[in-house]
């Protein structure tokens, strides 16, 4: 059988911060690969690396070792225009994410003024429908909105020029558990609906548990071992530090699925 080729491939990435005696690797050799349609997790405790890795493919930092690629072609360090049409990324905050004194129609027309994308009204009202809101919130500035609505609003800024990838850091953990619950039930539609590809990072097993079919297990900067979602609800890890971060979120787990069921 042919072998599949990923969408988004990290080989021996790695990424390090401080002056030049005193360097700190923050990612050790990161390798995963991600199918198109794939959802893909990188979990672990704060610190061990997640959101570097995911900046780094972003574009926000092009001081790494190794490599990134997107449908087999190398990244150059200075992300094109078109990767930003293809791939998009969702921030944590969605108060810090959203400029406060920009109605929400011009948060959503400026990447499609940036990347000349016509019928800019219709897709801005499609698009707020899209992620569940009314066609009245785009005269609306983001004090006017509650957390959740603020981060579907920066979902479909995300959404608006069509993208193929979304780089998803901790969607949900600025928000309350009710609200998390219906944003990761957005996400999961959406995905479905527009054959999105997730990388998605997360501290929160629940989270990850829930939106990806794979996730990989962070710790120290390293993937010490891949879990399906299947392994992960059901705590079958072969590392021990793993086995003991699955038992310690497992219920929470089984909490969140009936939450959000
Ligand atoms: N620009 C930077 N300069 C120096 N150190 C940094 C920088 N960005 C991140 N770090 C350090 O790199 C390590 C990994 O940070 P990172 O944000 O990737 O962790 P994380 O796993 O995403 O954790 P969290 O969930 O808390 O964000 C941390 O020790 C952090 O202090």
């Amino acid at each position: 059988m042919k072998p599949t080729r990923p969408l988004i491939e990290a080989i021996g990435l790695s990424i390090s911060f401080g002056p030049k005696h005193a360097r700190t690797r923050v990612v050790d050799d990161v390798s995963f690969r991600i199918d198109k349609g794939e959802a893909y997790g990188l979990i672990g405790e704060s610190g061990c690396g997640k959101s570097t890795i995911l900046r780094a493919l972003s574009g926000l930092n092009g001081d790494y070792d190794g490599a990134l690629t997107l449908t087999d072609k190398e990244l150059p360090k200075t992300r094109s225009k078109d990767f930003f049409h293809r791939v998009q990324m969702v921030f944590q905050d969605p108060y810090g994410s959203l400029h406060p004194r920009k109605i929400v129609e011009k948060v959503l027309a400026e990447p499609l003024a940036i990347h000349g994308i016509d019928r800019a009204s219709e897709r801005i009202v499609e698009t707020l429908d899209a992620v569940g809101l009314g066609p009245s919130f785009r005269y609306r500035y983001p004090h006017e909105l509650s957390g959740g609505q603020r981060q579907r609003v920066a979902i479909a800024r995300a959404l608006i020029t069509e993208p193929e990838i979304l780089l998803l850091d901790e969607p949900t953990s600025a928000l309350d558990v009710s609200v998390q619950a219906e944003i990761l039930n957005l996400l999961r539609r959406l995905r479905i609906e527009r054959n999105l590809t997730y990388l998605m990072v997360s501290h929160d097993l629940a989270v990850i548990a829930h939106i990806c079919e794979r996730a990989g297990m962070m710790y120290k900067g390293k993937i010490i071992e891949e879990l399906t979602s299947q392994q992960i609800r059901q705590s079958q890890a072969r590392q021990d530090y793993t086995r003991e971060f699955l038992q310690a979120t497992i219920e929470a787990v089984a909490r969140r699925d009936e939450a959000v069921a």
